[in-house]
């Protein structure tokens, strides 16, 4: 079988390059979106002889979930990413007897029984939070949540206070990490997006820019995993312990120094960048919605925010979910045929890869309604949920390759929600339209906004920073 000569395509089509003005660089998926809407369900778009097939549509996308008939590929950013994490559970190949290795051994820390765990952590990042907004009139939303979920991963996963919360701020070398993490992102999707020729000049100017930022990163992260290794520093149940102590119960074997090293850096890359963007989006729509706030504020006064309390807040997690649906952090995944396949009527050849677009397949009116762009958390009541299977709702992507940390982001998004709207009200500064302002690189996260906080009566006593 050859790839369907019949596929829509953005017009007009240049000879030899293509599809040229059928990208945007800076709003890929968000310009495919739209794109969709006037191309339908299924399109391609052809740069030099490369066909990029794009999946729209909530059913085609559903069809391209069913893991009998297509898997994960390795490409877009997440290839670009195999460059700097190598065999990190992320960016593996599913083929590496690494990756089951790593997962066997990981999968117990994303557990209930974990979580219940890291739930002092979290709670203390969140009480951190609080303590450092507090007495403040307006906050920059962005550099919040970057650096609570980037505190959340590293004292939960590696047992390390960064001190992002500290009044003098985190230590150099922590400062380098973040800037190379920002780097690595940006240049990880605008070189995935960018113009042949020209985008791997730039590519190449980029990299070099944080290429000895990097390596202090690695040279960091060595000194944690060293610490621990030799006794110098004494963790506590987490995922790094677990990554150096487990034996694999198939294959004996315990994982190799280095693929830890990649491993605690992806969990810092994989598990920062998307839940900030997750709680950003949920903050956006609920300063805008003072009614829904309360909601939160309600259940999470009633419940309580210890680990069962945070587990059962159904009303919070409707809206996370809600926010997910809209704006999903990762916007798109590439999914390769395993065998012939049929798509909306076109022909794909098994081997194919196709990226599905999570972001337009979610708000697919055909499977979620007229109202499928409106944000209505209520749309997630237990009576609705059985309208919506899985294969329509992917944010933490599929497979055996899905997210490992879906519980643990969704969580500690509980906690942080629950626990800011408990605290503070909230309110736009800016004029805002009916959804926030989405920018692009590899995930979808708001543009940096800030809101003004005033505290809510009644709430908890915030503790001070645990420094
Ligand atoms: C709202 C937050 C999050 C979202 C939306 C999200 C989304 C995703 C998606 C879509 C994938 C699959 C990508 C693909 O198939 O190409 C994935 C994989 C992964 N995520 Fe997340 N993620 C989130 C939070 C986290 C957190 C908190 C961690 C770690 C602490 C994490 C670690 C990983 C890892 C290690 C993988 C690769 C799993 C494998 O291939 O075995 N993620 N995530």
């Amino acid at each position: 079988m050859k790839l369907d000569t019949r596929l829509p395509h953005p017009g007009p089509r240049v000879p030899i390059l293509g599809d040229v003005f059928g990208a945007d660089r800076d709003r890929p998926t968000q310009h495919e979106m739209a794109l969709a809407a006037e191309l339908g369900p299924i399109f391609e778009r052809k740069l030099l002889d490369t066909h990029l097939v794009l999946v729209a549509g909530g059913e085609l996308a559903g069809q391209c979930n069913d893991e009998d008939r297509w898997a994960r590929a390795l490409a877009g950013p997440t290839l670009k990413f195999r460059g700097i994490v190598g065999a990190g559970l992320f960016t593996a190949k599913t083929s590496d007897p690494l990756w089951g290795q790593a997962r066997r051994i990981l999968d117990p820390g994303f557990a209930q029984s974990a979580l219940r765990l890291y739930h002092a952590a979290m709670q203390s990042v969140a009480d951190d939070l609080i303590a450092h907004w507090d007495g403040r009139e307006r906050v920059d939303v962005h550099e919040a949540m970057t650096n609570a979920t980037l505190e959340v991963i590293a004292r939960a996963g590696f047992s390390r206070n960064l001190g992002l919360f500290t009044d003098g701020g985190a230590d150099p070398q922590v400062q380098t990490m973040l800037t190379a993490l920002d780097q690595v992102l940006s240049w990880a999707s605008e070189s995935s997006n960018d113009l042949p020729v020209v985008g791997q000049v730039r590519g190449f100017l980029q990299q070099r820019a944080f290429a000895a930022n990097l390596a202090q990163t690695r040279a960091y992260i060595d000194a944690i995993v060293a610490d621990r290794v030799s006794g110098a520093e004494v963790g506590g149940d987490d995922l790094l312990g677990l990554m150096l102590d487990t034996v694999d119960p198939e294959t004996g074997a315990k994982l190799p120094l280095d693929n830890v090293r990649d491993q605690v850096l992806t969990f810092l890359v994989a598990g920062h960048e998307t839940t900030a963007a997750l709680l950003e989006v949920t903050l956006w729509y609920l300063a805008a919605r003072p009614d829904l706030a309360q909601r939160v504020v309600d259940e999470g006064r009633s419940r309580g925010f210890d680990y069962s309390g945070v587990a059962g807040m159904r009303t919070t997690r409707n809206v996370l979910n809600e926010s997910l649906r809209l704006w999903p952090p990762v916007p798109g995944m590439f999914r390769v045929a395993r065998t012939d396949q049929q798509l909306g009527g076109y022909d794909i050849p098994a081997g194919h890869a196709v990226f599905v677009l999570t972001l337009a397949a979610q708000r697919d009116a055909q499977v979620w309604g007229p109202t499928a762009d409106r944000f209505d958390p209520d749309r997630w009541d237990a009576k609705a949920l059985r309208r919506y299977p899985d294969r329509y709702f992917t944010p933490f992507g599929t497979g055996p390759r899905s997210c490992i940390g879906r519980a643990f982001a969704m969580q500690e998004s509980a906690l942080l929600i629950s626990k800011i709207c408990d605290a503070f009200v909230l309110d736009h500064v800016d004029e805002v339209g009916d959804e926030p302002v989405m920018r692009e690189r590899g995930t979808l996260r708001p543009a940096p906004f800030s809101v003004a906080i005033a505290p809510r009566p009644g709430a908890s006593v915030p503790t001070p920073p645990t420094g």
